[in-house]
């Protein structure tokens, strides 16, 4: 195949489903990031300090990030919290929010309000099937007796299969899937049951991240059967599986220093290059001669 032929192919901007974008001096640096990285509409993860919790608040965030860039499109979610009630779901609703993550406690940076036990929010759970609003879930049990950061992910599934089962309405979508098992449940389940894929992911494995503090996230890359089956449904074209880099930016003292390494990796500037290199590759093609 000749591939000087496809130099001038412009690709359209991107929707980056899942992004960090902080707040403050750190939000400055990422914020510009994200037309360089390829995409034009994010949707944008509410883990501040403090938490997104009311509609105000991420009004609020959302008019701080447009003054950094106009020429993005913010979609607005809401961190799942015991103080939001079916009426903030209406609400939010009507300001025009588009969903609501819900982070399991203590599993990954900013978490500590997180979910504990997930049959309390089944009010919301039902409000935002009503208001055909989306449910965006941090796929991950606690770690615990039984399970580490390597099956943290397989955990959870049948918490996802559950949510499925009692509200089939729901739009759900199961954050920066890692594993194979995640990818055939999310492809198992009904069509309101959709799966984001990271960049990072598409990459990286155990032997990445175990000694460099840069490639550890969460949930954390594993095997590569697990990267190759998310490099096929990523390649696969299916509308079940699309791109959210989960870029998640920290200050270097973060990740290289302190008792505990910062969770995240951050790939807001490159992301859809890095997407494009590593699918054209599956599809057989050497895309990394575009980049
Ligand atoms: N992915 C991560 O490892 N970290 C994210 C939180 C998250 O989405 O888990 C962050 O906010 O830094």
């Amino acid at each position: 195949m000749v591939f000087d032929k496809f130099q001038d192919v412009e690709l359209p901007a991107a929707f980056d489903a899942h992004v960090h974008l902080r707040d403050g001096a750190m939000s400055e640096l990422v914020v510009p990031t994200i037309r360089q990285g390829g995409a034009n509409t994010v949707y944008v993860m509410p883990n501040l300090v403090p938490p997104i919790t009311t509609v105000q608040q991420a009004l609020d965030y959302r008019a701080r990030l447009q003054a950094l860039e106009p020429n993005v499109e913010y979609l607005m979610s809401l961190y799942l919290h015991e103080s939001i009630t079916p009426d903030v779901i209406k609400e939010a609703k009507k300001a025009g929010i588009t969903g609501v993550k819900s982070y399991p406690a203590g599993v990954t940076t900013n978490s500590s309000s997180g979910v504990v036990d997930y049959t309390l929010f089944y009010p919301i759970f039902a409000e935002l099937e009503a208001q055909n609003m989306i449910l965006n879930l941090h796929g991950e049990s606690p770690s615990g007796s039984s399970i580490t950061v390597l099956n943290a992910e397989a955990g959870f599934l049948p918490t996802l299969r559950e949510l499925h089962a009692r509200f089939p309405r729901l739009r759900i979508i199961l954050e920066h899937c890692t594993t194979a098992a995640a990818i055939s449940t999310v492809r198992a389940l009904g069509p309101t049951v959709a799966g984001t894929i990271t960049a990072h992911h598409l990459y990286i494995t155990v032997d990445d991240w175990a000694g460099d503090p840069f490639c550890f996230c969460k949930p954390v890359a594993k095997t590569p059967e697990d990267r190759d089956a998310l490099l096929r449904a990523a390649a696969s074209g299916s509308p079940k599986f699309f791109l959210g880099t989960d870029s998640a930016p920290h200050a270097a003292t973060a990740k290289r220093g302190g008792d505990r390494i910062a969770a995240g990796v951050f790939t807001q500037p490159y992301a859809a290059q890095l997407v494009g290199r590593r699918e054209g590759r599956e599809q057989g093609l050497e895309a990394e001669r575009y980049v």
